[in-house]
């Protein structure tokens, strides 16, 4: 029955009740009391619908809350793992860049003193051969002094170039000192590094810079030795170092090999 027909009737049952000539009726007292009880319980099933409304209102609020706070905290969570992911690779990047910086020269890009010790440590752990070759370029301090240090750092820029392009992919090349270069020729003995570095050794002679269109080259020196087993690397560098003075003292522009 619809609420609207229902109210009809009890407002009809009602008005019925009411009637004075009814008042007496043997079935008036009962049905009176069904009616109240009808209207109570009616009353109460309103109440009950009520609550239950309410109750669904606030299920349906609570669970918009909940899902609110979910996607904010998943928003929070994602920028948090996007900051922490930049973080992240801002670290690694700055690692990078400490980590070339600790083991390379900044002018030329070449290893630095540690990374070719750590290397000479390498292949004498791994029983390897090898032969060292220092190279100095002749009478530099007068390139600096004629032609100042810009100039003198484009020239050992271009010396590096041609260093790094003639060697083989297993050599290492450092930069030791100013105008100093290291050579770790690996797997190779004296006499097959004295050919290289007399190849590189011509090879950097025609190594061409310009000041104002004035061509500047310059000339190097070397000094060679193949480690000996068992001999720690410190010496084998002496040595090299050695022939390296040497060569310079019998007129520069040549190389010289510490005895066998
Ligand atoms: N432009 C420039 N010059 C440097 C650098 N490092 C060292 N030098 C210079 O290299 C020169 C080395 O001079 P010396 O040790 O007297 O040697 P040299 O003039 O090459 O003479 P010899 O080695 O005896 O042939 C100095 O003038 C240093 O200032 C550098 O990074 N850039």
């Amino acid at each position: 029955m619809k609420d609207h027909d229902e109210e009809t009737l009890l407002a009809e049952v009602a008005a019925l009740l009411d009637l004075p000539e009814h008042v007496g009726h043997p079935l008036h007292g009962a049905l009176q009391r069904l009616y109240r009880q009808h209207c109570d319980q009616r009353l109460q099933v309103e109440r009950l619908i009520n609550i239950s409304d309410r109750y669904q209102l606030l299920a349906m609020e609570a669970r918009q809350v909940t899902q609110q706070r979910y996607e904010r905290t998943l928003r929070r969570q994602r920028k948090l793992s996007r900051i922490s992911d930049g973080y992240q690779a801002l670290m690694r990047e700055r690692n990078q860049v400490l980590q070339q910086a600790s083991t390379h020269d900044p002018l030329t890009e070449l290893p630095n003193r540690r990374l070719i010790g750590e290397r000479l440590e390498q292949l004498i752990s791994e029983r390897r051969r090898f032969t060292l070759a220092l190279l100095d370029i002749d009478h530099f301090k007068l390139i600096n002094d004629r032609h100042g240090h810009d100039i003198g750092d484009r020239l050992l820029v271009a010396i590096t170039r041609e260093l790094s392009a003639t060697l083989r992919h297993y050599d290492l090349c450092g930069r030791w000192g100013g105008e100093e270069f290291l050579l770790l020729l690996a797997d190779t003995d004296l006499d097959e590094a004295q050919t290289i570095v007399e190849r590189l050794r011509h090879r950097l002679a025609a190594v061409t810079i310009h000041d104002n269109g004035q061509p500047l080259s310059v000339t190097v020196s070397a000094g060679l030795s193949q480690h000996r087993r068992g001999e720690p690397h410190q010496h084998t560098l002496k040595r090299a170092d050695e022939a390296l003075l040497k060569a310079k003292r019998n007129g520069r522009n040549c190389s010289l090999s510490s005895a066998g």
